[in-house]
C-alpha cells in the first residue's frame, strides 16, 4: 500500500488525529477538506482523505427522506454522531445541533451540546446563525464546547426564508453577512461554514476573519470546502444543488448490483457452492 498523502492540517507529519486547534491554525495553508458522514462505514471510507467529517442535520433529508432539516432531533444526531466517531481515526468529527435544540438560550444550547459531546465523543458542534448566535457561541466556547459556525444560507431557517436561494446578492444583505462572520469569529467559533453566498462575498468574508472559512456553494477562495457526501458520490436520486460536482455514480452502481443479484436469484445461480455451509464429511467426523 502506498503512503497516504498528508492532508493540509498535518504539515507533512505522520497521520495524527485532527484537532480543533489544527483546523483553526490551517488558515493560509492548504485548503481544508471536509465532507458529511452519517454512518460508520462511510466515515471509515472518507476518514483518510478528509480533515473534518460533519454529521450534518442534512441526514434528515438524505437518510430519512424528510423534505427539510426542521424535524431532525437530538436523538438522531446523537445516534449518527456516535456511529461516525466509531469510524473516524483521523478526521475531526463535528455534529450539527438540530433545529430547536439551541436557539432558545445559551443554557439550552449548552445542555444540547454537552449531551452530544458526551454521547458521541465528537470534537465539536456546529450551529446555524450569525450575530444573533454570538452570545451563545461565546457561552459555549467559554465552557469547553468548541463551536463551528454556519452563516449565509441557513437551511434550518427555510420556513422564514421561503427556500434555498443564494444569499448576499443585495448590498445590504451582503453587509449583514460580513457582520455575522465578524460576530461569530469574535465570539470564539474555531471556523465558519459559509453556505450559498455569491462568490465575491465569500472571498470578502475569508479576507475579513482570522478563522478558516469552509465553503459550500460559496467559491474556491474559502479556506476549505464541504459537500454532502451522497451528493458528490451520486448516491441521491432527487434534485442536486448547482454547487455540487459529481465524483461517482453510486446510485446507479447500487441499482445495477440489485439487478444482477435479482437475475442470479431468479436463475438459481446464487448462492453457489462457495457460499454454502457444508455438513462434516463422515471421514472428518470419524477422526
Ligand atoms: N442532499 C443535500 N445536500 C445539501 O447540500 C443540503 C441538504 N441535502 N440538506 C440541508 C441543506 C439544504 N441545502 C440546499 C438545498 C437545496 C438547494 C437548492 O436546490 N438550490 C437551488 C437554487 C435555489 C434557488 O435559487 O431558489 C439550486 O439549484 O442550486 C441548495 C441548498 C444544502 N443542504
Ligand atoms: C451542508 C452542511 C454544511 C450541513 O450543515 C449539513 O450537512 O447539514
Ligand atoms: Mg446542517
Amino acid at each position: 500500500m502506498s503512503a497516504r498523502r498528508p492532508t493540509s492540517v498535518e504539515g507533512g507529519k505522520a497521520s495524527k488525529p485532527v484537532t480543533v486547534s489544527s483546523i483553526r491554525n490551517a488558515k493560509g495553508r492548504e485548503p481544508l477538506v471536509c465532507l458529511t458522514a452519517y454512518t460508520t462505514p462511510v466515515a471509515q471510507a472518507l476518514d483518510e482523505a478528509c480533515d473534518l467529517l460533519l454529521v450534518g442535520d442534512s441526514l434528515g433529508m438524505v437518510v430519512y427522506g424528510l423534505d427539510s432539516t426542521i424535524p431532525v432531533t437530538l436523538d438522531m444526531m446523537s445516534a449518527h454522531g456516535a456511529a461516525v466517531v466509531r469510524g473516524a481515526r483521523h478526521a475531526l468529527v463535528v455534529v450539527d445541533l438540530p433545529f430547536g435544540s439551541y436557539q432558545e438560550s445559551p443554557g439550552q444550547a449548552f445542555q444540547s451540546a454537552a449531551r452530544i459531546l458526551a454521547e458521541t465523543g465528537c470534537g465539536a458542534v456546529k450551529l446555524e446563525g450569525g450575530a444573533v448566535m454570538a452570545e451563545t457561541i461565546n457561552f459555549l466556547t467559554q465552557r469547553g464546547v468548541p463551536v463551528l459556525s454556519h452563516i449565509g444560507l441557513q437551511p434550518q431557517s427555510v420556513n422564514a426564508l421561503g427556500g434555498y436561494a443564494a444569499r448576499g446578492k443585495q448590498a445590504a444583505e451582503a453587509e449583514a453577512i460580513v457582520a455575522d462572520a465578524r460576530a461569530v469569529a469574535d465570539a470564539g467559533a474555531f471556523a465558519i461554514v459559509v453556505e450559498g453566498v455569491v462568490a465575491p462575498l465569500a472571498a470578502r468574508i475569508t479576507e475579513t476573519v482570522r478563522v478558516p472559512t469552509i465553503g459550500i456553494g460559496a467559491s474556491a477562495e474559502c479556506d476549505g470546502q464541504i459537500l454532502v457526501t451522497e451528493d458528490m458520490m451520486g448516491a441521491t436520486f432527487g434534485h442536486v444543488p448547482k454547487f455540487v460536482r459529481k465524483y461517482a455514480d453510486v446510485g446507479n452502481v447500487m441499482r445495477e448490483a440489485a439487478k444482477a443479484y435479482a437475475e442470479d436469484v431468479r436463475a438459481r445461480r446464487f448462492p453457489a457452492e462457495e457460499h454454502l455451509y457444508g455438513v462434516p464429511s463422515p471421514k472428518v467426523a470419524a477422526v
